[in-house]
């Protein structure tokens, strides 16, 4: 178990954590979510002892990351897939952390093997793809066999295949008992893979849900309605319903069902050729929900300017 308990981080005046508290509980995928500079990547890193929290405690098996004297076996971990020496093989990459951390030397062998390496596994990690890197980081965070496992962007430069075998490992590895944190902008692919959702907006918690109720209460029904008589459709339901424009031929009504909409065109004798009633999504609901919380917000100069300073700020440091 993965726990947080009021974590606050303060980067001068950017208050990038603010009183998160958050459990991410073993047997399931946690996905954690929120915008650009919501926090996800800076509360990882106080879970990981990579960064000092300002105040509130983040543990691990009931201890923070530090007072574990094998952490890799507590818990693995990608967050970086580029910080690996270019210069060793990926064999050498894995056998030093396994020697760190007590963990015997086969497992190298099949945690390459697990991720699909195995084969260049004697190359210099500065000649690997960067989908080649994000397996090899995957590798890294599996050596310990942890019953914790946390995930920054694991998508990051992986095509297709890899994609849907990420998918999978995930779903293993929840399956087998352990706790999976997860971040990731691409949220048809969170919607397939987590049980669980956390979601922050700037540095705080907005939701702690299960994946479905989330996108139930977050998301508002939408109907497909497409015909050739547009203009028409249009006039005749913006009263009673919200009506945007799709395709040329098509609208997207929010707030009316499809059966009542069917009505309403028989009624004023308008065609249809299609009304089509669609599943809400993930992404459709975290648009909805996390709108205000939004840092980097097309439009928004103000909020742009102000968080171009802080990334210069970052990049100096
Ligand atoms: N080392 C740092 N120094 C100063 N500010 C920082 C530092 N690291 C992060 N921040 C700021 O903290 C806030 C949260 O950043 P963080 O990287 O945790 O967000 P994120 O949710 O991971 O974003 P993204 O989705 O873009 O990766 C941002 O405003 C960011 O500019």
């Amino acid at each position: 178990m993965i726990e947080v308990h009021g974590l606050t981080k303060r980067y001068g005046e950017v208050l990038a954590v603010d009183d998160l508290t958050f459990a991410v509980r073993p047997g399931e995928v946690t996905g954690f979510l929120g915008p650009n500079g919501a926090g996800k990547s800076t509360t990882l890193r106080m879970i990981l002892g990579l960064d000092a929290a300002t105040s509130g405690a983040a543990t691990v098996g009931g201890r923070p990351y530090s007072a574990h004297p094998a952490p890799l076996k507590a818990i693995g971990a990608l967050l970086d897939a580029g910080a690996v020496l270019p210069g060793r093989t990926a064999y050498h990459h894995l056998l030093a952390l396994a020697a760190g951390n007590g963990i015997p030397r086969g497992r190298v062998a099949s945690v390459l093997t697990e991720v699909g390496l195995e084969s260049v596994a004697r190359r210099r990690t500065g000649t690997f793809s960067l989908g080649m890197r994000q397996r090899l980081g995957i590798a890294a965070a599996l050596l310990g066999d942890p019953p914790a496992l946390v995930f920054d962007e694991p998508l990051n430069g992986l095509d297709p295949e890899g994609i849907v075998w990420i998918r999978g490992l995930m779903r293993r590895m929840a399956a087998e008992g352990r706790a999976v944190l997860m971040s990731s902008h691409l949220m048809s692919e969170m919607e397939l893979t987590a049980d669980h959702l956390i979601v922050i907006g700037r540095g705080r918690l907005i939701a702690d849900t299960p994946m479905e109720t989330f996108i139930d209460a977050h998301s508002s029904r939408e109907v497909l309605v497409r015909g050739p008589q547009v203009a028409s459709l249009r006039r005749i339901l913006s009263p009673a319903a919200e009506v945007r424009a799709d395709r040329v031929d098509s609208l997207v009504v929010t707030g009316m069902d499809a059966a009542a909409i069917g009505a309403m065109a028989a009624a004023a004798g308008v065609e249809l050729h299609e009304l089509t009633p669609r599943q809400p999504s993930l992404e459709q609901a975290f648009m909805d929900l996390t709108r205000d919380a939004l840092e980097y917000h097309a439009g928004n100069t103000t909020t742009n300017a102000a968080n171009a300073t802080n990334s210069a700020q970052e990049t100096s440091r």
